[in-house]
C-alpha cells in the first residue's frame, strides 16, 4: 500500500544534504519513504493526501526524557519561581511518589505522557529509569519504560538514596541493579554534577554499563562547570546532556570527538552529541546552554525535551525549538535539526536504509522510516515566528497516522 502526499508547500529533509524543497511531495510504503521530490514529477500512488500547502519535516526525535514516575513537584517548582534554587535532592520527592505506585498505574501514567508527546508530533522517543534507586523498582522501571518508549535508558546513577552509603550504592547500580536492568535497556546515564554522583563515581558506572554491552550518556555540567563532559567525551558516550557550564576545553572536547567521522558512510570513530534541554533551563531559571556557541565550533547538537516532574515537566519539543531560535540564536533549520537529525545521532539512529535491519529516523530520504510532521502553517518558520501555538497538523510514525 502506498500513498502519496502532495501539494507540500515545504519539505524540510534535515537529510545529509539538508535539502528544503518547496512544492513537494513525497510517497510512503510501508513503514518506508519510497520517494520525494517536486510535486510536478510525482509518480502515482495507491492513495493519496493532499497537503493543502503545508509544511511538513521529519517527526521529532526526542533523546532525553524521564517518563516513567509518579507525583508532581509543583510545590518544588513553584519555590524556584519565588527565589529557590535547583538541587538533585527533589528526586526523592518523585522516587517516594513512584514506589507507591503500582505497575499498573505506572504504565498508564508513561504511556499518557507518550500520547501527549505523539500528539505534537514525537515519533521516537527516549526514556529512563531514575525514580526506583533500587534493585527491584529499578528493573520495574526498566520494564515499564520499554513497554512504552522506542529507547531506553538505564539511570540508577539519578541520586543516592537518603541512608545510603555513596560508594556502596554506587556498588549496588553497578553489579545487581545493572544485572536486573539489563534486558530491558540500551543505555545507561549517569548524573554526573555536585550532589548527585562525583567524576571517580561516575566513572565506576560508566565502565560498569560499558562492560555490560550498553551504550553511555552523561547527565553534566547542569548546576555549575563540572567533569560530566570531559568524562563523556573520553568515554565514548554518544551523548551529554544538559552542557549549561562549559570551559573552553570542554567544547574543544566535544568538536574534536567527531574528527574523523563521515555521516556519509558511518566510517570513523563517533563523538559525543551535546544534547540542549531549553526547556528545563527557562523551568530551573538557568542561563541556556550555548547552543550557538557549540554549533559554531563545530560540535553535533541536539534539542530535547528532558519531560520530567522536577526540572521541566513539558514533552513540547516544538516549546524547546522556539526557545532555541528566539532565545539561543540558532536559525529554525539548525533548531529543527537538532530536534530531529540531532536527537537521532544522539540515540545512533540516524543511518539506516531498505538493506539495514533498522531504518533511520529524524530525517527524510529514500528508505528512512515514513515519521512525518505537517504543520498546520506552510513553513517550518513559523515553529519560532508563531510560538506556543497548536502548528501539529498530522502525524505518520512508521508510516502509520498516529495523528
Ligand atoms: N538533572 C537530573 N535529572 C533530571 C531532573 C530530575 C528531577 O529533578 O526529578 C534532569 O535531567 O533535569
Ligand atoms: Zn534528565
Amino acid at each position: 500500500m502506498s500513498t502519496l502526499i502532495t501539494n507540500i508547500a515545504e519539505l524540510m529533509t534535515q537529510d545529509l544534504e539538508h535539502k528544503v524543497l518547496k512544492n513537494a511531495a513525497m510517497v510512503i510504503e510501508g513503514e518506508r519513504i519510497a520517494w520525494l521530490g517536486a510535486a510536478a514529477a510525482a509518480p502515482a500512488a495507491d492513495d493519496s493526501v493532499d497537503a493543502g500547502g503545508r509544511a511538513v519535516l521529519p517527526g521529532w526525535v526526542d533523546s532525553h526524557t524521564h517518563l516513567v514516575f509518579a507525583g508532581d513537584r509543583t510545590a518544588e517548582f513553584e519555590a524556584r519561581m519565588a527565589g529557590e534554587s535547583y538541587s538533585a535532592g527533589g528526586i526523592a520527592v518523585t522516587v517516594e511518589a513512584t514506589r507507591r505506585t503500582t505497575d499498573f498505574d505506572l504504565t498508564r501514567l508513561a504511556l499518557a505522557r507518550v500520547a501527549e508527546a505523539v500528539a505534537q508530533g514525537t515519533t521516537y522517543l527516549e526514556t529512563k529509569t531514575g525514580y526506583g534507586l533500587d534493585v527491584e523498582q529499578e528493573a520495574r522501571s526498566a520494564r515499564i519504560a520499554s513497554t512504552v518508549a522506542d529507547e531506553v535508558t538505564f539511570l540508577g546513577a539519578h541520586l543516592v538514596p537518603a541512608g545510603s552509603d555513596a560508594d556502596a550504592y554506587t556498588e549496588l547500580v553497578c553489579g545487581p541493579m545493572l544485572d536486573a536492568v539489563r534486558p530491558y535497556v540500551r543505555w545507561a546515564d549517569v548524573f554526573c554534577e555536585e550532589g548527585a554522583f562525583t567524576a571517580e563515581q561516575s566513572r565506576r558506572v560508566l565502565e560498569a554499563c560499558r562492560s555490560a554491552g550498553l551504550g553511555l550518556r552523561v547527565h553534566g555540567n547542569q548546576l555549575g562547570v563540572g567533569p560530566g563532559v570531559q568524562l563523556a567525551a573520553e568515554l565514548g558516550a554518544a551523548s551529554v546532556d544538559h552542557v549549561n557550564y562549559l570551559a573552553p576545553a570542554d567544547v574543544t572536547a566535544l568538536a574534536d570527538s567527531w574528527s574523523g567521522w563521515d555521516p556519509e558512510t558511518g566510517s570513523g570513530r563517533r563523538g559525543t552529541v551535546a544534547t540542549c534541554l531549553p526547556a528545563c533551563d527557562l523551568s530551573t531559571r538557568q542561563a541556556l546552554a550555548p547552543g550557538r556557541e557549540l554549533l559554531d565550533a563545530g560540535v553535533q547538537v541536539a534539542l530535547a525535551s528532558n519531560a520530567n516532574p522536577g526540572t521541566s515537566y513539558t514533552s513540547s519539543m516544538a516549546f524547546c525549538v522556539a526557545t532555541a531560535v528566539l532565545q539561543m540564536r540558532l536559525s529554525v533549520h539548525e533548531a529543527v535539526r537538532a530536534a530531529t537529525y540531532g536527537g537521532a545521532l544522539a540515540l545512533h539512529r540516524e543511518a539506516g536504509n531498505d538493506a539495514d535491519g533498522e531504518r533511520a529516523v529524524g530525517s527524510l530520504a529514500v528508505g528512512h522510516r515514513a515519521d512525518l510532521h505537517m504543520l498546520n502553517a506552510p513553513s517550518a518558520t513559523h515553529l519560532a515566528y508563531r510560538p506556543g501555538m497548536p502548528l501539529t497538523y498530522a502525524v505518520w510514525r512508521a508510516g502509520v497516522r498516529a495523528r
